[in-house]
C-alpha cells in the first residue's frame, strides 16, 4: 500500500526518539515498568526506534552491586517481562541491560520488537578511568562477534557484528554502540555506518561535570557527520546515584552533522527527543561522497549478521516531526546568519583580489543597474579595490538606461556609484539599440509597440558589448553580476547580459542570500554612512531585469516565480538530487504557514507570506522544465566565478554537469505524483 502525500514515511523519513527516564536503582521490574509506558508513547507517535540509556534496566551507578546475583536474576525475569510487553509496541526498544554470556558479564543494549528479542550487543570499550570503574565488573564486548546468549527458552543473536535493517523502510539500517565507545579514536559506528548502518543508537550514562555536555555535542555532531549517519543518543538522568557523581539525562538527534531535536537538561522526569530522520538525505550524502564508498572498500573485511524486522509504518497522513527551513541558503539563526553573509561575502571579494593580480589588469568594468546583483557585485568592486590599496575610481562604473529603465532604479544606480566613489559614467543604449532594431528590421524601429525577446536581448546585449569593448579600451576585467538563481532557471540573456563576463562573483551567490547580504552590507564597513540606507532601499525595490516598456516595472517573479520557492527547489535539487514530490512535500512544511517557524531577522513583515500546495506544485513544475530542459546550454557556456554555499555551485567545470539537451520528463512525471489541491 502507498502511504499517504502527507505522510513522512512516504517521503524517505523514519521517526526516531532517544529517551531518558527516571531509574530505580538495582530494581529492574519498576525500571521494565517505567520503560514500557515509555516504549508504548513512543509507539503511539508512531516512532520505529526509542534509544533508552546505558543500564537503564538495573540502574547504570551500581558499581559491585553489577554483579549480584539476585540482581542479574531480577533484570533476566525484567527482560521477559519486556518482550512480552513489546508485543504491543510498534517501535524497536535499544535499553541497557547487564547481561551474563560466556562466564562473564557484558555491558548491553538489548533491541526488542513485538514480542520478540532482535539482538544483543555489548559495549565494545569499558572506561576505567578517573569516576569509571567498567572494567571491574564488565568483560569488554569488542572481540565479541558471530555469539549467540541463551536467555530462558531464547537463543538471541549476540555481539558488535550486528546490523537491524527494516525490511519495509527502505534505508532503515540500525547499527549499535554504547557510550564509551563514542569516545575512542575509532568508535565502533564508524565500522557499523560503513556496513550500512544510517542510524545509530547511543545508550549511554554520561555523568556531567562542568563543560562535557558540550564535548559530547562536538563528539556526536562530528560522528554524525564523518559517519554520514543520524546518531541517537540517550544518556541516563534522574534516579542514578549521586554518590560522588550527578547526571543530566542529555538526550539529542544529529543527522549529518545538523541536530534536529534535544531535550531540556536535568529533566526531572521522562524526556524524549523526537525528529523524522531523512533516509534519502544520509544515502544521497553517501553515494555522492565516493571517499565513504573507498573507505568502507579499503577496510579489512568483516562479516556482519543483519537482522531484519519490519516497522509497519503507517499509511495514513502524519504531521512531519522535523523543523524544515524556508530558505535553505539563508539561515533563520542571526548568529549563523551574520556568518554565513560575512563568509559569502568574504569569498567573493578575496576570489576577486586573486583573478585581477593574476591577470595583471588595473581596472574593474561593471554595468550598474540599480539593481540587486549589480549593486552587490559593484559593493565587491570597491571592497576588492581599498583591499589591493587601488583608488575606489579604479573601479569603472556605467549605468545605462535603456528603454524601460525606471526613474528610480537610474536614481539608484547614480547614487551608489557616487556615494561609493566609483568612476561614474552615464551611457544611454538608446540610440544604439535603436540602429541595430532598424538592421534587423525590427518592428519597434518603426514604431511598433513589439516588445519581444529579440527587442530584450538587443538592449541586453549591446550594454556587454560596451561593457567589453570599455574593458580593452581601460585595462580591465567585466565584472560579471548573474546570480546563481538566474543561473538555476536560464533567467538571463545568452553570450551577453548577465550570463557573460571576464569574471561573475555573483555566480554562486543565490538571490534570497543575496537580500540579506545586501541587508547585513548595509550596516557593515566604512560605507554604512554614505550608502547604507541606500541599500536597504535598494533590497525593497520589485526585482525586474526592467527591459520591456510599461505603467508598472515588469515583475520577475511574476513570471519565473518568487525566488524564495525557486531557491528552496534549486537547494533540495542540487545537493541532494530529491524527487520533486519529496521537494514539494518539503516545501508544503517550510511555506504553507507564515506563522509557524523562524523567519530570518530583518525579513520585511509585509513579505512574510505563505504558499499553498497548488502554488508550490505550479512553480515547481516552471523550476523543473527551465532547470532541466531547458537553461543547461546557459550553464555550460557560464564564465569564471567562486562556489560559494554548500548547498551548491552550477560551474559545468565544477559542482553541476549536465547535457544542454536533456529532458525534464522523468521530474515532471514524479511531479504528476503530487497531490493537485
Ligand atoms: N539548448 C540550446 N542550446 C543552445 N542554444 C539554445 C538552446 N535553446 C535555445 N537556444 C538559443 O538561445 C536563445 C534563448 O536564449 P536567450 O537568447 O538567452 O534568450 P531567452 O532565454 O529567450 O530570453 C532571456 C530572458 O531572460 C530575461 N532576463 C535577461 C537578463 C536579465 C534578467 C534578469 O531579470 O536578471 C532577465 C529576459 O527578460 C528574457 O526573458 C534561443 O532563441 C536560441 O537561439
Ligand atoms: N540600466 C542599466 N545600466 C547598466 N547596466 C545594466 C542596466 N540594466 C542591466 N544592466 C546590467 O545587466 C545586468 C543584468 O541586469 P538585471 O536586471 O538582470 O540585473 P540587476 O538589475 O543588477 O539585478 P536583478 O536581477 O536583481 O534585478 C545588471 O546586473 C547590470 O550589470
Ligand atoms: N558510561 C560511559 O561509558 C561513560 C564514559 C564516557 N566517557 C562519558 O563520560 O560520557
Amino acid at each position: 500500500m502507498t502511504a499517504d502525500f502527507h505522510n513522512p514515511y512516504r517521503h524517505g523519513f523514519a521517526r526516531i526518539a532517544a529517551c531518558t527516564l527516571p531509574v530505580r536503582l538495582a530494581d529492574p521490574a519498576a525500571n521494565a515498568a517505567a520503560l514500557s509506558v515509555e516504549a508504548a508513547a513512543c509507539s503511539a507517535e508512531h516512532v520505529a526506534i526509542a534509544v533508552f540509556p546505558e543500564l537503564c534496566l538495573s540502574g547504570y551507578a551500581l558499581d559491585d552491586l553489577r554483579q549480584q546475583d539476585a540482581l542479574l536474576d531480577a533484570v533476566e525475569r525484567a527482560l521477559h517481562t519486556l518482550a512480552e510487553a513489546s508485543r504491543a509496541w510498534s517501535c524497536v526498544a535499544v535499553i541497557g541491560a547487564p547481561l551474563r554470556h560466556a562466564d562473564r558479564l557484558f555491558n548491553c543494549a538489548v533491541l526488542l520488537h513485538r514480542g520478540r528479542i532482535l539482538g544483543i550487543v555489548p559495549k565494545s570499550y569499558l572506561p576505567n578511568y578517573r569516576e569509571f570503574y567498567e572494567a571491574r565488573q564488565f568483560a569488554p564486548g569488542v572481540t565479541r562477534r558471530n555469539e549467540t546468549l541463551t536467555l530462558g527458552d531464547m537463543s538471541i543473536p549476540f555481539g558488535t557484528d550486528l546490523l537491524f535493517t527494516a525490511e519495509d523502510v527502505p534505508g532503515l539500517t540500525l547499527g549499535v554502540e554504547i557510550c564509551e565507545d563514542l569516545w575512542v579514536p575509532t568508535p565502533p559506528s564508524t565500522a557499523l555506518a560503513m556496513a550500512g548502518a544510517s542510524i545509530i543508537a547511543n545508550p549511554s550514562a554520561s555523568n556531567i561535570t562542568i563543560g562535557k555536555a558540550e564535548d559530547r555535542t562536538l563528539l556526536i555532531r562530528s560522528q554524525s557527520l564523518r559517519a554520514l549517519c543520524a546518531y541517537a543518543y540517550a544518556a541516563a538522568g534522574p534516579g542514578e546515584s549521586t554518590t560522588d557523581v550527578a547526571w543530566d539525562g542529555q538526550v539529542s538527534l544529529h543527522e549529518v552533522g545538523t541536530l534536529l531535536a534535544e531535550s531540556p537538561r536535568f529533566p526531572r522526569a521522562a524526556a524524549r527527543a523526537v525528529a523524522d530522520i531523512d533516509l534519502d538525505l544520509i544515502r544521497q550524502e553517501r553515494s555522492r561522497m565516493g571517499s565513504f564508498a573507498a573507505c568502507a572498500d579499503a577496510q579489512p573485511p568483516l562479516v556482519w549478521r543483519r537482522i531484519p524486522f519490519r516497522v509497519a509504518p503507517p499509511a495514513a497522513a502524519i504531521p512531519l516531526r522535523r523543523t524544515v527551513p524556508r530558505f535553505p541558503f539563508v539561515p533563520a539563526d542571526p548568529g549563523r546568519l551574520a556568518q554565513d553573509c560575512y563568509e559569502g561575502w568574504t569569498i567573493q571579494v578575496s576570489a576577486l583580489i586573486q583573478r585581477l593580480s593574476a591577470s595583471g589588469v588595473r581596472r574593474m568594468v561593471i554595468g550598474v543597474s540599480g539593481g540587486l546583483d549589480s549593486t552587490l557585485a559593484l559593493l565587491v568592486c570597491a571592497r576588492a579595490a581599498d583591499e589591493l590599496g587601488w583608488p575606489r575610481t579604479a573601479v569603472a562604473a556605467y549605468t545605462m538606461p535603456g528603454f524601460a529603465t525606471g526613474a528610480t532604479s537610474l536614481a539608484f544606480a547614480r547614487r551608489l556609484m557616487s556615494g561609493l566613489g566609483v568612476s561614474a559614467h552615464e551611457l544611454d543604449i538608446r540610440p544604439t539599440a535603436r540602429q541595430m532594431l532598424e538592421t534587423i528590421g525590427h518592428p519597434f524601429a518603426k514604431g511598433e509597440a513589439v516588445h519581444d525577446v529579440t527587442f530584450e536581448n538587443v538592449q541586453a546585449g549591446l550594454r556587454t558589448d560596451f561593457l567589453f569593448r570599455l574593458a580593452n579600451q581601460l585595462n580591465g576585467l567585466v565584472i560579471g553580476t548573474g546570480d546563481l538563481s538566474e543561473l538555476a532557471l536560464g533567467w538571463c540573456t545568452y553570450g551577453v547580459g548577465d550570463q557573460m563576463a571576464h569574471y561573475n562573483v555573483n555566480a554562486g551567490m543565490p538571490k534570497t542570500l543575496i537580500q540579506h547580504l545586501i541587508r547585513w552590507l548595509a550596516r557593515e564597513g566604512d560605507w554604512a554612512e554614505a550608502v547604507g540606507p541606500l541599500l536597504d532601499e535598494i533590497v525593497s525595490a520589485e526585482i525586474s531585469p526592467e527591459l520591456v516598456p510599461g505603467d508598472h516595472p515588469q515583475s520577475t517573479e511574476a513570471k519565473i516565480g518568487p525566488y524564495a520557492l525557486q531557491d528552496f527547489n534549486l537547494f533540495h535539487t542540487l545537493r541532494y538530487g530529491f524527487r520533486p514530490a519529496k521537494i514539494a512535500y518539503l516545501a508544503l512544511h517550510a511555506w504553507s504557514d507564515a506563522a509557524r517557524g523562524a523567519w530570518p531577522a530583518n525579513f520585511p513583515e509585509d513579505r512574510r507570506v505563505a504558499y499553498d500546495l497548488p502554488a508550490i506544485r505550479h512553480w515547481l513544475e516552471v523550476f523543473l522544465r527551465r532547470f532541466f530542459a531547458f537553461s543547461q546550454f546557459k550553464r555550460s557556456a557560464m564564465p569564471n566565478g567562486p562556489k560559494l554555499t554548500p548547498g551548491g555551485g552550477l560551474s559545468p567545470r565544477g559542482d553541476w554537469r549536465a547535457p544542454s539537451d536533456s529532458t525534464a520528463v522523468a521530474w515532471l512525471e514524479d511531479l504528476e505524483t503530487v497531490p493537485k489541491s
